[in-house]
């Protein structure tokens, strides 16, 4: 646990996390929705609530959950979190919407009106550290109206042209600068009034972005990177699964849990 103590940030200007956990996970395989699926017996959701309950600037989370699963998410946290896993944060639940970009909405809107920054956090990230979160959230309080966690990519990318037949060969067009590319993670964090401004748009306007950051450089709002953590990646397929749960193992092994 982080024995760092919360943050004293005044009241007026309150850090909140909004996790989307609405997702089916498809890529991952038929079964329980992801993020309730148990990452060595712990469901994927909890790792990732304990993850944003432990930064120094959080004081409340809002998670995301699927639209019909509500009533059993706050069951399921309720059962794991106690007031020391949560670290003593306020944690509550809203039902979510078809795309993640709508759940973020709906996450937005349950937010009370004394929240100044922003956290955006997959449930699909559960192992995010917290030294990542806080470096997001600290870069946002210094005046960033948009900051990511990101990594430099170690393969080389293609861009391509859609093949003639589906799943036949494609036609490569280019091959980006790989040192001016970055794979991006969560938390995403915005100030509240730019993130909420982008998500009003998108709604609005109709035209999505994959993630949150997206919305806001639509806007001509600079977006800024800081380092991200091999640890903070998503589980999407399931051989993230295995990862995740070696990554659990060694920390229980190295740290005690
Ligand atoms: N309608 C949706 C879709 C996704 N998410 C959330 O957005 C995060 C990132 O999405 P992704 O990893 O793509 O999850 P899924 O959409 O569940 O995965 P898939 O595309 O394989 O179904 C996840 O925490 C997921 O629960 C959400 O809250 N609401
Ligand atoms: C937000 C995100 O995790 C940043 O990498 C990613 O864009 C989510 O994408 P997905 O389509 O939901 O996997």
């Amino acid at each position: 646990m982080n024995a760092q103590p919360k943050s004293t940030e005044p009241a007026e200007l309150r850090t909140a996390a909004v996790i989307p956990a609405a997702g089916r996970g498809v890529r991952l395989g038929p079964g329980t929705p992801k993020a309730l699926r148990a990452l060595n017996g712990t469901p994927m959701l909890v790792h990732a609530v304990r993850a944003m309950a432990r930064a120094r600037a959080v004081s409340l989370v809002v998670v995301v959950a699927p639209p019909d699963g509500a009533g059993e998410v706050r069951h399921l946290l309720d059962e794991h979190l106690t007031h020391q896993t949560s670290d003593g944060v306020d944690v509550i639940v809203v039902p979510g919407g078809d795309t993640r970009q709508d759940s973020v909405r709906l996450g937005l809107a349950a937010l009370p009106a004394d929240i100044g920054t922003v956290l955006v956090h997959d449930a699909a990230r559960p192992l995010v550290p917290v030294d990542t979160v806080d470096a997001v959230a600290a870069a946002v309080r210094d005046g960033a109206p948009a900051v990511v966690p990101a990594l430099p990519v170690s393969d080389t990318i293609k861009e391509v042209s859609p093949g003639v037949q589906p799943g036949g060969p494609e036609p490569v067009v280019g091959t980006p600068d790989r040192a001016l590319l970055r794979a991006v993670q969560t938390p995403q964090g915005f100030d509240y009034g730019t993130l909420a401004e982008a998500h009003e748009r998108v709604a609005r306007e109709g035209d999505g972005a994959t993630d949150d950051a997206g919305m806001v450089e639509r806007m001509g709002v600079q977006v800024v990177v800081v380092p991200g953590h091999e640890e903070a990646f998503k589980v999407t397929r399931p051989l993230d699964l295995v990862l995740a749960e070696a990554v659990l193992a060694r920390r229980r092994a190295t740290d005690g849990f």
